[in-house]
């Protein structure tokens, strides 16, 4: 574990908490054509909450999460990750077809040499958490669209994440289904406490669902404002939330959008 250092986050300099699971310090990304995607990022992704991310295609929301995730190095600056355990959901569900519902959500745990009485498990519990345990047999083609996102959540829950990084992974279904997803994740969450880096085009899906809203701009790619949530979110869909303050704040960041 790296020790404290201090980084900006939205115009104001703190210290990193040791707590946060990935830290960006001065981060910019230029891809090997020269294209510059990133201008430098100061952003840290805190131990258990749900950091949404919203802005305009092509703004570098994809490339942030990569290097959250690992997969592409910082240009400059560093990325530090205080995380063990990442899954990641994507638009794509991403299934294997001539596997089961049970064997497509054992797959990561399978992948990374998890036992399979332990994977077993594991699967069938998050199939049940998302409410698939009775399609547990059944193949991906006898699923809905909003059941194959399940399947693909509850494959990334049976390896008991810290972090989830999700790339518009509800953006492919209708809007009942969409809405319906995510009070599903954030349920979820609460249940399992695990961080969330949520991309999203939605301003009021990245207000719905984040603690905090990052807010993107491109010319260069960067983050243009960081917002606290007025109404966290609790996961539990009984308490109330302030419709008002959220209302305000999706105008806010639509008004952000319009002129960064
Ligand atoms: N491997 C690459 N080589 C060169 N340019 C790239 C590469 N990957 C992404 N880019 C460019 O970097 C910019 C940011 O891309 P990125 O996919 O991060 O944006 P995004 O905000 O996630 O977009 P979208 O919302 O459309 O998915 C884009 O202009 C894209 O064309």
């Amino acid at each position: 574990m790296s020790g404290p250092s201090t980084t900006t986050v939205s115009g104001q300099t703190r210290t990193a908490d040791l707590g946060d699971l990935v830290t960006f310090d001065g981060v910019t990304k230029t891809y090997s054509n020269g294209f510059a995607a990133l201008a430098p990022v100061d952003l840290a992704i805190r131990r258990g909450e749900v950091l949404s991310v919203v802005g305009p295609s092509g703004c570098g929301k994809t490339t942030l999460l990569r290097m959250a995730a690992g997969l592409s190095g910082a240009s400059t600056g560093s990325v530090r990750r205080n995380v063990e355990r990442t899954s990641y959901v994507f638009q794509d569900p991403t299934l294997l077809a001539w596997r089961s519902v049970q064997a497509n959500t054992e797959l990561v745990a399978r992948i990374r040499g998890v036992g399979r009485a332990e994977r077993r498990r594991a699967a069938s519990e998050a199939l049940e958490l998302v409410g698939l345990g009775h399609v547990a047999h059944s193949l991906p083609r006898e699923l809905s669209g909003g059941m194959k996102m399940r399947v693909s959540l509850a494959r990334a829950l049976a390896s008991d994440p810290e972090l989830m990084l999700m790339d518009e992974p509800f953006a492919a279904l209708d809007e009942f289904t969409r809405e319906r997803m995510s009070d599903e994740l954030l349920r979820l969450w609460r249940e399992r406490g695990f961080g969330v880096m949520f991309i999203t085009h939605s301003i009021r899906e990245a207000v719905k669902i984040g603690h905090r809203v990052v807010v993107m701009a491109k010319g260069p790619g960067r983050v243009a404002d960081v917002v606290d949530s007025p109404s966290p979110p609790t996961g539990d869909p009984s308490a109330p939330r302030d419709e008002v303050a959220l209302d305000a704040l999706a105008r806010e960041i639509a008004a952000t959008l319009a002129t960064a």
